[in-house]
């Protein structure tokens, strides 16, 4: 399988006086998961929302292969974002939802024959929990043939047992694709993830020891001690 790399490079973002974001560099290949931690209100969800090519910015280098790309959410086989808010539309029953997202029959019956989701095909996604639709929602684009896969808080509201269930799902996408992470739930990102990067103060810092969350103050004092 051909690798892919994804680097976002040089992105500046203000919010009125504040600068929140301060020449970034993040980089992302196919068989990776990046996990990306940082306290509320840091940028995290503004960072992965430029690199998809959502939200303009004053300055940015989002580069696929060497090639640049200033939106890519445009090209159908670059790249697919989790957004941290439900996507699914809320009165339609989940076959219909599956059909309508995915045009190819093999991956729908992926997605039908999940043995989480047969069970509530013929609801509405409305009347499923949270942690349901985030987890079909998640099923639904690792269906996608897209090379990166960015994921805003794919954990939220999931039961311990799914998140378990979702780490070895992405493991086994790592054959075609590459992953950026962003979660609070930091315990099941450091385990999922290769590399950790922590974005603070408007920069992205790797983190090669668990210990330097807690001395960049992102987790309390007490853990990883
Ligand atoms: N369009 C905007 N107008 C005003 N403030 C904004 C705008 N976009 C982002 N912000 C602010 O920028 C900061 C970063 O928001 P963002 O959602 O990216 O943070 P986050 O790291 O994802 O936070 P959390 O972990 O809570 O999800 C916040 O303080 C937010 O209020």
């Amino acid at each position: 399988m051909p690798k892919h790399q994804l680097e976002a490079d040089s992105i500046r973002y203000q919010v009125g006086n504040r600068q929140l974001l301060t020449d970034v560099y993040l980089h992302c290949e196919t068989g990776e998961i990046v996990g990306l931690l940082g306290r509320n209100g840091c940028g995290k969800t503004t960072l992965l929302q430029i690199i998809f090519g959502t939200k303009a910015t004053e300055n940015k280098h989002i580069r696929i292969d060497n090639q640049v790309y200033p939106e890519p959410y445009k090209h159908q086989t670059l790249m697919a974002y989790l957004p941290q808010q439900d996507f699914l539309p809320k009165n339609i029953r989940l076959t219909k939802i599956i059909d309508l997202y995915l045009p190819a029959p093999k991956k729908r019956e992926v997605v039908k024959q999940d043995i989480r989701i047969q069970k509530h095909l013929h609801k509405r996604a409305d009347e499923l929990s949270k942690g349901e639709r985030r987890y079909l929602e998640l099923l639904l684009l690792l269906q996608l043939d897209v090379k990166f896969l960015l994921l805003d808080e794919p954990f939220s509201g999931v039961e311990p047992l799914y998140v378990e269930h979702i780490e070895m799902l992405l493991q086994s996408h790592l054959s075609t694709k590459g992953f950026i992470i962003t979660d609070h739930d930091y315990r099941s990102v450091l385990r999922v993830s290769r590399r950790i990067i922590l974005l603070a103060d408007g920069y992205c810092r790797p983190i090669t020891h668990e210990a330097e969350l807690l001395r960049w103050g992102y987790v309390p004092a007490g853990k990883f001690s």
